[in-house]
């Protein structure tokens, strides 16, 4: 028997060791390369299966570009800014995350930086330590009942609130995502955006960078804001015009800025070094030895689940799916897959759609990845390296309308799947269940019963039912050469139309399907690979 290669990961930047005794613990080979250029990582990524990075390594499309085995890339942080995702979705390698880990940490770097500005700290410990005891130029203010403005309210702004609030400061947030029940229990007043630039002493961003929050404090928005204002960044540089902060500062406007992140980043020089009330630091929010412990555990935790159990967790361009759940879906994902690439092979480019259905057993199960996995095998004629992460996105890109429908009835069999496509004749269908709840086995082919394994090399044929057509078959096989595995036949009526799926042991070739066409009463003959 071959030796299953034990899957491998690279781990490229700086992790705590926590991340490779996982690996090694969960069977994983496992390599430790912080601080490699990217022509470097190019160079290696090869020959890896999974990739554990923060925010150092950038996943372009390049670097996947040169990954043909990678699977899974899990970032030990929150933003994945870093990855190219739409790149690692095209070429079918699932992007994670580790979105709670440093949460608590980063939340009290904000509040943190707070209290810097609030009291000028980084400047009166340079003053003091250089022997000039200036007692009178470190004037600060109180935090107790300023007013806090929070933009973004998720994790982390939730917990920067409930600090400032035991602070107790008034916590008020711009977040269009956060209902009012969310803002009623963290005890913080929902409001919009130029209500809060209008009200807040400090103003603190807890967003992602999208297209709706770059610049959202630009020239025009810190112009709306109180003066004397301060402003913490510890969440993607870009989210703050860098240039109208400095003028802002220059001008007074602002009385303080601390960013611990921004837009080029590593930062060595920036126009805001040097101004008077601004404080810097490198990205440290999540830089706690809690932290970083939490996120490597995590991080190798799901990597390890994907690459030997099929688990998904944190996943940002696949359903989820856990190490629990990943067992109990696998032979449905077999059999899932196994119908979606027939009806594939059998239809070709021409499908319009693609009905989903589950019911029986498979109705209390988590649909999405049963629909990936169809998907998969469904977009096998359009390309030969999708899979489950992939192929959602290129059915989405090929407009093919995708539907899940699930019954909870149970019909004639206890559990059931049905993969129906829509084409320019109409819909055809077909369907699968599950023998001892783990063998895949097709039960009806274009609303004919039958009974087969989906495996290996296969022809299909359609054919008038007559008398000795099946002896005609196994003779023109056997003249071809060709060892007949299984026979599977099923029929309309007798007399009818019957279709065949046979089984073979070695590859059919364009003579042998021409040699099968010719029989009296054949329709159609088209071989097939699972
Ligand atoms: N400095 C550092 O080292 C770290 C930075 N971060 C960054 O902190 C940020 C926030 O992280 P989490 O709180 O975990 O994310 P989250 O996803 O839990 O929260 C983000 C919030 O932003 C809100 N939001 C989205 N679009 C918005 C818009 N246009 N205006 C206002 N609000 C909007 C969302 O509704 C959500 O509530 C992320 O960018 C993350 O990368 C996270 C960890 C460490
Ligand atoms: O890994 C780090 O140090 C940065 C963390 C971060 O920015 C994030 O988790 O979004």
């Amino acid at each position: 028997m071959k030796d299953i290669p034990m899957p491998k990961v690279l781990i490229s930047d700086q992790m705590d060791p926590k991340a490779a005794e996982i690996f090694r613990e969960r069977g994983l080979e496992v390599d430790e390369r912080p601080g490699l250029s990217k022509d470097e990582l190019k160079a290696i990524i090869g020959g890896y299966d999974g990739l554990a990075i923060r925010s150092a390594t950038k996943v372009t499309a390049d670097v996947l570009e040169a990954a043909p085995n990678l699977k899974v890339v899990g970032r030990a942080g929150i933003g994945v800014d870093n990855v190219d995702i739409p790149a690692a979705s095209a070429k079918g390698v699932v992007v994670m995350n580790t979105p709670f880990g440093n949460s608590i940490t980063t939340a009290e770097h904000a509040i943190a930086l707070m209290f810097a500005l609030a009291r000028q700290l980084p400047e009166a410990d340079v003053s003091t330590q250089a022997g000039k005891w200036e007692k009178n130029r470190f004037m600060g203010v109180e935090l107790t009942a300023k007013t806090l403005g929070l933009i973004g309210a998720g994790n982390i702004g939730s917990i920067v609130a409930d600090r400032a609030l035991g602070l107790r400061m008034r916590v008020i947030a711009y977040d269009p995502f956060l209902t009012p029940e969310r803002a009623l229990q963290l005890g913080i007043e929902k409001v919009e955006l130029d209500d809060l630039l209008a009200r807040a002493d400090f103003i603190t961003l807890h967003t992602p960078l999208t297209d709706q929050t770059r610049g959202i404090l630009s020239a025009e928005n810190l112009a709306k804001t109180k003066k004397g204002v301060r402003i913490i960044n510890c969440a993607r540089g870009g989210l703050i015009d860098e240039a109208a902060l400095k003028a802002a500062l220059d001008s007074g406007h602002v009385a303080g800025a601390a960013l611990d992140v921004f837009v080029e980043e590593p930062a060595k020089q920036s126009a805001l070094f040097g101004t008077p009330g601004f404080v810097a630091t490198p990205h440290l929010g999540a830089s706690t030895t809690e932290a970083q412990v939490n996120v490597a555990i995590q991080v190798a935790e799901q990597i390890a689940d994907f690459l030997t159990t099929g688990g998904v967790t944190n996943a940002l361009n696949v359903p989820s799916l856990s190490a629990e759940e990943a067992p109990k879906l696998r032979p449905y994902m077999q059999l899932a897959e196994k119908l979606g690439s027939l009806v594939g092979q059998l239809e070709g480019q021409r499908m319009t759609g693609v009905a989903i259905e589950v019911e029986g057993a498979a109705a209390s199960l988590n649909q999405k990845p049963i629909t990936a996995a169809v998907l998969a095998g469904l977009m096998q004629v359009y390309s030969d390296t999708v899979n489950m992460v992939n192929a959602p996105f290129l059915a989405k890109e090929r407009g093919l309308d995708v539907r899940e429908v699930r019954h909870d009835r149970e019909g004639d069999y206890h559990t059931l799947l049905r993969v129906t496509v829509t084409t320019p004749e109409g819909q055809k269908s077909v369907a699968g269940t599950l023998f001892a709840n783990t063998a895949p086995r097709l039960v009806e082919i274009f609303g004919i019963k039958v009974e087969a394994e989906l495996d290996g090399e296969m022809i299909y044929i359609v054919n008038e039912d007559a008398p000795g057509f099946i002896g005609r078959l196994g003779t023109a096989l056997g003249e071809a050469g060709v060892n007949i595995g299984t026979f599977n036949l099923g029929r309309h009526t007798a007399g009818g139309e019957a279709v065949a799926l046979v089984s073979v042991d070695s590859h059919i070739d364009g003579a042998t399907v021409a040699a099968l066409k010719a029989l009296p009463g054949v329709k159609r003959v088209k071989p097939l690979r699972f």
